[in-house]
């Protein structure tokens, strides 16, 4: 075989056109053909039957900003970048990193995926969870598999602080148990070997101080019973195989054929006949009693989002759904599915209709379906989602060697990247940030690879054809569809610098960010719990602040707002959308 040499340039790698490339941009048409208000399409009903074109007080253009009250704190290489917190209603509240960001690089190269972090012991202190938060951190996740409330709530008090203090928005996801089988604790081990042939004992017995040499609990009383002689047992979905060799009474014996490296609380599937074995466990409720504790737990708290583990039905989700508004009147805790099992896989649709999110936790459910098929699975989670209009978490094992080591392996950052393409709302680290050594470095990898892939797209001019449902039921809900549609192309074909979108609830801002437009989604909305929640949604930036039903009075406040913080500039070409009236606006800034 000959080969030519040829020059290698890294510049110069494309990934394939998607079936519809975007025309040549045209974007910078003459000045003189814009007024400040160039088209107004109006839908003919509005959503809010009361919105008016009330008076409302302006915000003087001048520049200087309102009464002195907005002063951009200058920013210090050295120090992570804050800002004082107001909740005047001549304020604006944006996250403090993404504020840096765009005055260091623009609209364009803001970074459109969001980035989870799983919080454990090697993330909690204050110093640690605000690097994270400066290295990028949306949501931080705490996991009530591991750990107890009290270091959890810890935890979301020196989050909520870091927000306060330092002017972050990091929303917090907190993740139930769920009642599938899993392992004790290893008696306060950080893990525990096994190796090749070695006889382990899997035990439903408790065990007080001592607990006998490779010998494990399992957290389920059917355990012994259900597991067959010849059954394969999988410990973290296959990380490390046992068969199961005897059984004494509530010890199961068994052998390692897969040696590894076994984390507590790690969990454990049986499989036999080459299939998932489901006895009586399967019966086991998807909110255990330990998990209405945490939830309870979680409204307390206030925490943003509660992802449920194991998720079988629509039905479990509706139910913690009323039960959560039932009991949390003042803020809306956002549900998320966690799509884990292949229960979860049968009811995929109806869950997800029925969430307000969902994450693909490739761990668990790798070990309930051929890993040969998880590839498959999540490319049909994210699309679905955002079909459906919800955002969507890929997570497990992204980065799972930088647990150990400072440098991914090539074929993880291929991993990341297949997320990114996909579109995924958020990439989530898991290990990596709660336990592993280089936390800090492996959201840096996902921060890196996401804004490289994101780059790609704009440098190739790479839009994703796909059908969007008419996902509302009401007509209004269809008409703001088609306002978000519309406006989304009108933005890349135009080429604008950002869409601007003026949101109660976040719906309106979502139905944008559902269409993934090249230009960032700036999202202005007058409840903090509701900017943190946009937080995950893929390309917005949310901004809290108060808006009126005068949106010509609301345009001219916010930039008038952003032109002082140096975040928009006169010149810059804006679209904007709203829930209060429902209209497209192209404007330039003035
Ligand atoms: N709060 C915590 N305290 C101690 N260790 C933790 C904590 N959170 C996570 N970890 C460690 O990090 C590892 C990975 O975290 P992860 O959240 O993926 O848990 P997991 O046990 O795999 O369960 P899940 O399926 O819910 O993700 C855990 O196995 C555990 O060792
Ligand atoms: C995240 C999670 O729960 C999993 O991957 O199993
Ligand atoms: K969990
Ligand atoms: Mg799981």
């Amino acid at each position: 075989m000959s080969r030519s040499l040829h020059i290698f340039n890294p510049s110069n790698l494309t990934f394939p056109k998607q079936p519809y490339p975007k025309p040549s941009s045209n974007r910078r048409l003459p000045a003189t053909t814009f007024s400040p208000k160039l088209i107004s399409i109006k839908a003919s009903t509005s959503s809010d039957p009361n919105s008016s074109t009330s008076p409302q007080v302006l915000i003087s253009n001048n520049g200087t900003g309102a009464g002195g009250i907005l002063s951009s704190t200058p920013q210090d290489n050295d120090t992570p970048p804050s800002q004082s917190i107001t909740s005047d209603s001549s304020s604006i509240e944006v996250d403090a990193v993404t504020e840096a960001e765009l005055k260091e690089n623009g609209f364009r190269s803001t970074r459109r995926t969001k980035l989870v972090c799983t919080i454990g012991p090697a993330t909690c202190g204050f110093e640690e969870l605000e690097a994270l938060a400066v290295g990028g951190m949306n949501v931080a996740r705490i996991n009530m598999c591991h750990g107890t409330r009290e270091w959890h709530r810890r935890v979301i008090e020196r989050v909520r602080r870091l927000n306060e203090e330092k002017g972050f928005a990091v929303a917090i996801m907190m993740d139930t148990e769920g009642s599938e089988i899993h392992m004790g604790d290893l008696g306060g081990a950080s893990s525990a070997k096994a190796e090749d042939g070695e006889i382990w004992t899997f035990s439903v017995r408790a065990f007080d101080s001592h607990r006998p040499e490779r010998t494990v609990n399992v957290n389920y009383d059917g355990f012994a019973e259900d597991v067959k002689v010849g059954d394969e047992l999988l410990v973290d979905g296959g990380m490390v195989r046992f068969e199961v060799m005897e059984k004494i009474g509530p010890d199961v014996k068994c052998r390692c054929t897969d040696p590894g490296l076994m984390l507590p609380r790690a969990n454990v599937t049986f499989w036999r006949d080459g299939s998932l074995v489901r006895e009586r466990n399967a019966m086991l409720p998807t909110i255990s009693s330990k998990d209405w504790l945490d939830i309870d737990f979680g409204i307390a708290e206030g925490v943003d989002f509660i992802a449920i583990s194991f998720v079988k039905s629509a039905e479990v989700i509706t139910h913690l759904k009323s039960y959560i508004a039932a009991r949390s009147r003042d803020s809306d805790i956002a549900v998320i599915a966690k799509i884990e099992s292949i229960d979860s896989l049968k009811n995929l649709e109806e869950i997800i209709q029925a969430s307000d999110g969902a994450m693909v936790a490739r761990g668990d459910l790798g070990a309930q379906i051929p890993l040969e098929q998880v590839p498959a699975a999540q490319q049909n989670i994210v699309q679905i989602c955002r079909q459906l209009n919800k955002p969507v978490i890929v997570a497990s094992q992204l980065l799972e060697s930088m647990i150990e080591y400072p440098t991914p392996t090539r074929a993880e950052v291929a991993d990341v990247s297949e997320a990114v393409r996909q579109r995924a709302d958020a990439l989530m680290l898991s290990g990596e940030s709660a336990m592993g050594q280089y936390p800090e470095k492996a959201l840096a990898v996902l921060r890196s690879v996401s804004v490289r892939i994101e780059k790609w797209w704009r440098e190739e001019k790479c839009h994703e054809a796909m059908e969007l449902p008419v996902v509302g039921s009401s007509f209004s809900d269809s008409i703001s569809e088609e306002i978000c549609i519309s406006a989304a192309k009108m933005a890349n074909n135009l080429g604008v610098d950002a869409l601007f979108v003026y949101t109660k609830t976040g719906h309106m801002a979502s139905l944008l960010s559902r269409c993934r437009p090249d230009c960032p989604i700036f999202a202005f909305t007058s409840t903090t719990s509701v900017r943190r929640r946009l937080n995950l949604q893929w390309g917005l930036i949310p901004f809290r602040l108060s808006f009126s039903d005068d949106m010509e009075g609301n345009l001219n406040k916010t930039f008038s707002l952003l032109k002082v913080r140096g975040m928009i500039k006169s010149g810059d070409l804006v679209i904007a959308v709203s829930d209060i009236l429902q209209s497209i606006q192209v404007l330039i800034v003035p």
